[in-house]
Formats: C-alpha cells, structure tokens, sequence
C-alpha cells in the first residue's frame, strides 16, 4: 500500500479534493469538485492524474452528500492508497489559530464556536472533518485556516473604528480565502515572478469574493473582515453595506437570524438578478437585472481594487482567480479597462494574469512540510 495525503476544501457553493502521494504532494494523483451545492443542478467531476474526467450530476445535494460521494469515489478508484493525512480548509481560525495544527476535540470544539462568524462555511469544514475522521480514522487530520494568511496585517487594516475593547474582544478584520492567496503567491514565485519586489492585488472572484493587497509576498489589507460578508458584491453576499441599513433592518422587527438569512443567502448576484447566484446563468441571461447584478459586481471590483492600490501605495499586478476571475474573460476584459487609469510607478499598464487558486495543493505541501 502506498501513503497518500488527501486534501478536503469546503467552499460556500463547492466541495473541491486532492489526493497525492505523502511523497510527493506536488503530483496530484486524483482530484474532484462538486459544485453548486445548494441549488438544485449540483454537478461532481472527477479527475485522474492524466486529466482524464468524469461527470455526473447530483441533483439537489448539499455539502454532506457531496463528501459521501467524493469519499466513496476516492476508495473506489484509488483502492491501494492508504490514506494517513486529511488537510481540510477551515475559514475562520479567529484569535486563536494561524498555524496549521492537528484537529483534536478541545480543536473541534474552539471551530465550532466560530460558526456564527463564518455560517456558509465553518458547518461544512466542521462536517468535512467529521465525515473524514470516520472514514479515515488512522489518519491525522489538520486544519488549515483561511485566515492565517493575513496575520499580521498593518493595525489600519486589522481594525475597525470602534472602541478598542472590541478590538481586543476579537472583533477584527481577519480576512479569507488565505489558502487561495498563498497557493497563488507560491505558483507566481514557482513560476519566476519576483513577488518579492511587487504589489500585487489577487481577485479572488468565486462564489465568494475578495481582492487581497499583497506586498513583497505579505497580505497589507483585504476586502473581507471580520466576517466573510464584507467587501465585493458575491454569489448570495451582500458585500460592503452601510451598517445603518442593519439597524433599519432591526428596528423594524427582523431577528439577527433573519438578517443572517437576507445578507448571507439571499443578497449579492442572486438578489440583485433576482435569478441567480451562479454568474454563468446570469451571463447567459437575457433579462436586464442580470446584466445589472454583473454591472454592479464588476464596479465593486474595480473600487476594491484601486482601494488595495491605495492600501499598498501602488500597484503592479492584478491577479485573478476563483470561478469567475478563471473562466469569465470578458467579465475580466471589462474590470481591466475600469482599471486603466491605474498605472504603475514607471508608468506603464497594469500586469494582468490569471492565477488558478489552488487551495488543495496549498493544503497537501502543508501535511508534507508538517510530517517532516
Ligand atoms: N465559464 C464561466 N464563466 C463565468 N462564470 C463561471 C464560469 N465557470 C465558473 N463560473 C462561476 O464561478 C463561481 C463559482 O466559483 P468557485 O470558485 O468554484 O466557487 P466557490 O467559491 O464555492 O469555491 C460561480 O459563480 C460560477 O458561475
Ligand atoms: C471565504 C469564502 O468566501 O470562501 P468561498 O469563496 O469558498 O465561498
Ligand atoms: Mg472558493
């Protein structure tokens, strides 16, 4: 039997997998994704090491079905790996964690207690880990945060304006999608940019949304905060909102679990097009909300972006990534011309590139470099 890691990512619309090697995490041996979970077309695809793919669909599933199915796939097609490392991505690490680290019960328990701050992803990172130790119970399972990515930010872009016991309360701007910046930063560099001496913002554009300043390879500021609500216009998140509408919203009678339900499951591209969360429906959509809901997400880009100019004092580089920053070319046409005013300190235009976040690879070299 030969030793494989396996690395477990638990978006807000997706499940994603790698498996490797122990040896090797770099060689990826089968991968998956189940994608729009939560609607009612969710699709699962498989991946050999030489590309081959499979299809299928499952119907209405949630994230639960989703890693049964993913797990059953794994011991099915690659029955002579023992796996002996799970890595799953785990969104909010609050003040407690950065560093990857084993998940015991006190662990569990600590991720639990976050899931107020993160609820479209810390029950389905929880779950990934449940479902994992049963089905893997002679491996060690890690958790590796989002956040620690943009640990140690410049205090302006740790806090929020208020008084500072909050701050200290742990009321801060953590920031997310961390794995996918650092999986980006570490391809750029493989592939010879010298990160080291750029500014560079990563829009990370998925079903979650974010742009990241990152200077000389550090995270300066990033559009989420102290939630994964704050920032870009996403697939059912509002984004950035003026907190009065909040207290409107209160003072006429919605719970917090209302308010919950409007700004996490039903604002962003789906209440704006009144359609859809999903930007291929609505990009293949006639009616004009859509093309609105996009318009709207494309200038909320272009803001937070030259907002992370401003954070960094400059800017060389926009990085995208994320479903709609990989796939959506002309959506990235249009953030690049809303973008041209912006130049670098020699004058010339903007570097674009398209980066693939690759959390799951970021996720198997960390259970490498741990096992060392
Ligand atoms: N070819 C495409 N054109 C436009 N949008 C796309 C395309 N492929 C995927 N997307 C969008 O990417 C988003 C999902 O991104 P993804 O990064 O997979 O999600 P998650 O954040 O859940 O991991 C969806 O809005 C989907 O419509
Ligand atoms: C943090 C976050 O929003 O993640 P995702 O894009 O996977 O939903
Ligand atoms: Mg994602």
């Amino acid at each position: 039997m030969t030793d494989a890691y396996l690395a477990l990512n638990a978006g807000s619309s997706s499940m994603k997998f790698g498996l490797s090697e122990a040896s090797d995490p770099a060689e990826i041996l089968l991968s998956g994704s189940a994608e729009r979970l939560g609607s009612d077309a969710a699709t699962l695809a498989i991946r050999d090491a030489y590309g081959k793919q499979v299809q299928g669909s499952l119907g209405a599933a949630g994230h639960g079905e989703a890693l049964t199915e993913l797990c059953a796939a794994i011991s099915r097609l690659r029955p002579e790996l023992r796996i002996t490392g799970v890595g799953h991505r785990i969104v909010h690490g609050g003040t407690h964690f950065n560093d990857p680290l084993p998940v015991t019960p006190e662990v569990l328990h600590a991720l639990r207690e976050l899931i107020p701050l993160a609820p479209l992803h810390q029950p389905h990172g929880i779950l990934g880990i449940e479902t994992a130790q049963a089905q893997f119970p002679e491996a060690t399972h890690v958790a590796c945060f989002d956040t620690a990515f943009h640990a140690g930010k410049p205090w302006v872009h740790e806090s929020f304006a208020l008084p500072r016991q909050y701050f200290d309360e742990g009321v801060r701007r953590y920031g997310f999608h961390g794995l996918a910046c650092a999986s980006i930063c570490d391809a750029l560099e493989r592939g010879g940019y010298p990160l080291a001496d750029r500014k560079i913002a990563i829009a990370h554009l998925g079903n979650g949304c974010s742009v990241t300043a990152v200077a000389g390879g550090r995270s300066v500021a990033t559009s989420m905060g102290f939630t994964a609500l704050d920032g870009l216009t996403m697939g059912t998140r509002c984004g950035r909102i003026d907190p009065g509408v909040l207290l409107h919203l209160m003072k006429n009678g919605s719970d917090a679990d209302e308010i919950e339900r409007v700004l996490y499951h039903q604002s962003g591209l789906l209440g704006l097009s009144g359609m859809s969360n999903d930007m291929r429906d609505l990009a293949t959509s006639d009616a004009p909300e859509a093309a609105q809901a996009i318009a709207y997400f494309i200038e909320r880009v272009i803001e937070e972006i030259a907002r992370m100019a401003a954070a960094m004092r400059g800017l060389d580089c926009v990085v995208f990534s994320g479903g709609i920053g990989e796939n959506a070319a002309d959506l990235r046409d249009r953030i690049t011309a809303g973008l041209s005013f912006l130049r670098r300190s020699d004058g010339s235009a903007l570097e674009i590139c398209v980066e693939p976040a690759n959390e799951e690879r970021q996720i198997l070299v960390t259970l490498h470099r741990l096992a060392r």
